[in-house]
């Protein structure tokens, strides 16, 4: 696609020189689509995949239209959580570095409001804030709208979801009519579209259309786990994976209380952040992981949407998300702006098939990974600190260790190699993990237990498979002609077939090549045991 620079869309010169000083080098295409489209006063619906920049896509157009010489309230960005506001005001505040006269303040609820009140008094044109305290503020007539020729609903489907349609539509009903509305997501679920009726005129409805709603810098994994494995498998994964941050998704407050003193326990640099926790220690954890003195945010949905951290290389559904546009943006909150990530979901007995669900809605795909093993996770440590190793001898002047070397090898009956050895050892602290392949079993649950994998099939419906049907001779594809194999199950909408693990990878060629030659693959029905 064609790349669209800054100066191209007719921005102020301030404008240009902060994405600049931001280093972005182009506009993203949600950017290069909505910028022009909202700077005519359009009416727009925009969505494009998270990180990819659309705060600024309605950031910079409020910026050019704000009058620095009114100093009332001219814009007004509303948001689901407190942390997302900060934020954004941040990114916006960042936008404004060479305009002057621009005030810019978040409002959310948990701080002073005597404070906030003083803040507001310095004449302000842009608030980002949550829709509870703005209407606090309303009803104190701290806060005014007459002015207000702007509106973002950032992440609108979510403020619907948290139950802020009333508060929402009170706010609209307040602000002038001759109102430019914007609505801004990554999943525009039909809901959404509803209020856009209600609220907005004729709007353009901008959509970076991309097959999949994730992504596809960030690789997607899953692991069937039992609940009480779960801790262990992700620090295996942590250390195995070592990122540089981590978010970890619960669906409750109480499990990311115990997930965080379980890692803490354990030695991480983990904190929790969820809706109990007072808005001072809620900003501590989350300034704490931007600076990344925390490397492991555990989190319930407070941190889903809209959260932008630079580092974060990992995010873990530790608990399978209840709605199917979670998982797209709790994994969204790796992979930003061109970088790579990965995504990791656990997933318990039958959960197996929401992830199927989440898997179809998202249109990509999510990979089964067997747990990794102790080995498997001290030889990727070798592996890393050979790799540091190599550097250093390329890079580094290591005269004088080598002569240290060599005074311990004359002095002693060691060789050089034992040393190395032994420093290996030291370094990586790895025992030899005997256990560890039955305890690595374990952990790998299900249908894998008994050396059995469950294989998905896309049963068209002219192939008429029924549960209970027997997956047979794969008749020149698997080498084991006639030999009974599986037989079909099925659970909600999904059929699969339980079948050895020594035959899964031939009975997964056979189905893909069953596909291309548009032959079924060999079902016999149940009666024709
Ligand atoms: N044109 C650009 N080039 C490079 N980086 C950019 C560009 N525009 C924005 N960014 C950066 O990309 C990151 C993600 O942007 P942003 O938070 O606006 O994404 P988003 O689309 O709102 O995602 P989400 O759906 O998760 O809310 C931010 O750090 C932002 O500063
Ligand atoms: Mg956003």
């Amino acid at each position: 696609m064609e790349t669209i620079r800054f100066d191209e869309l007719g921005l102020s010169e301030q404008i240009v020189k902060a994405t600049v000083t931001m280093g972005f080098e182009e506009a993203s295409p949600i950017q290069a689509k909505a910028i022009p489209a909202a700077m005519q006063g359009k009416d727009l619906i925009g969505q494009a995949q998270t990180g990819t920049g659309k705060t600024a896509a309605f950031g910079i157009p409020i910026l050019e239209k704000v009058d620095p010489k009114n100093k009332k309230l001219q814009a007004l960005v509303l948001c689901p959580t407190r942390e997302l506001a900060i934020q954004v005001a941040d990114e916006i505040r960042n936008l404004s570095r060479y305009l002057h006269g621009i005030k810019i303040l978040p409002i959310y609820g948990g701080q002073e409001i005597v404070k906030q009140i003083r803040s507001l008094k310095a004449g302000i044109q842009i608030i980002i804030g949550t829709p509870g305290r703005i209407m606090d503020h309303m009803r104190r007539k701290t806060i005014r709208l007459e002015d207000v020729n702007t509106v973002v609903l950032d992440e609108a489907d979510e403020m619907l979801n948290m139950g802020f349609r009333d508060d929402i539509e009170t706010i609209l009903r307040e602000i002038p009519e001759e109102r430019q509305t914007i609505l801004f997501s990554a999943t525009m679920p039909k809901p959404i579209m509803d209020i856009a009726k209600t609220y907005q005129k004729d709007a353009e409805l901008i959509r970076v259309v991309k097959k999949e709603l994730t992504v596809p810098s960030i690789d997607q994994f899953y692991y069937e786990v039992r609940p009480k494995n779960k801790e262990e498998v992700l620090c295996r994964l942590l250390d195995m994976y070592d990122p540089n941050l981590s978010l970890v998704f619960c669906n409750t407050k109480r499990q990311v209380d115990e997930l965080v003193s379980g890692l803490v326990g354990r030695g991480y640099f983990a904190a929790g952040l969820h809706g109990d926790m007072k808005q001072s220690q809620r900003d501590r954890v989350m300034n704490g992981f931007r600076k990344g003195k925390t490397d492991i945010l555990v989190a319930t949905d407070v941190a889903a949407r809209g959260i932008d951290v630079d580092d974060v290389e990992a995010v873990f559904n530790y608990d399978i998300p209840q709605d199917d546009e979670y998982y797209v943006h709790r994994i969204g909150r790796t992979g930003r702006a061109g970088r790579n990530g990965t995504a990791f979901s656990f997933v318990v007995g039958k959960e197996v098939y929401k992830l199927k669900e989440i898997q179809r809605y998202c249109k990509t795909k999510i990979y089964a990974r067997p747990v990794p093993s102790v080995n498997d996770v001290a030889a990727t440590k070798q592996e890393k600190i050979f790799h540091q190793v190599e550097q250093l001898i390329q890079e580094e002047d290591l005269t004088s260790m080598i002569q240290m070397i060599q005074d311990r090898v004359n002095e002693s009956d060691y060789t050089a190699m034992d040393l190395a050895a032994a420093f290996l050892k030291l370094i990586t602290n790895t025992d030899d993990a005997a256990q560890d392949e039955d305890t690595t079993q374990l952990l790998n649950t299900g249908a894998e237990e008994e050396g059995m994998v469950r294989l998905f099939i896309n049963a068209g419906k002219k192939q008429n498979i029924r549960p209970g049907d027997i997956v047979g001779a794969i008749a020149g594809e698997s080498g084991m002609p006639g030999k009974l194999i599986g037989s079909i199950d099925m659970y909600d909408k999904y059929t699969f077939v339980e079948v050895p693990r020594e035959y899964a990878m031939d009975v997964l060629h056979a189905m893909d090549h069953a596909k291309i030659k548009g032959r079924s693959i060999n079902i016999e029905p149940a009666n024709q045991k």
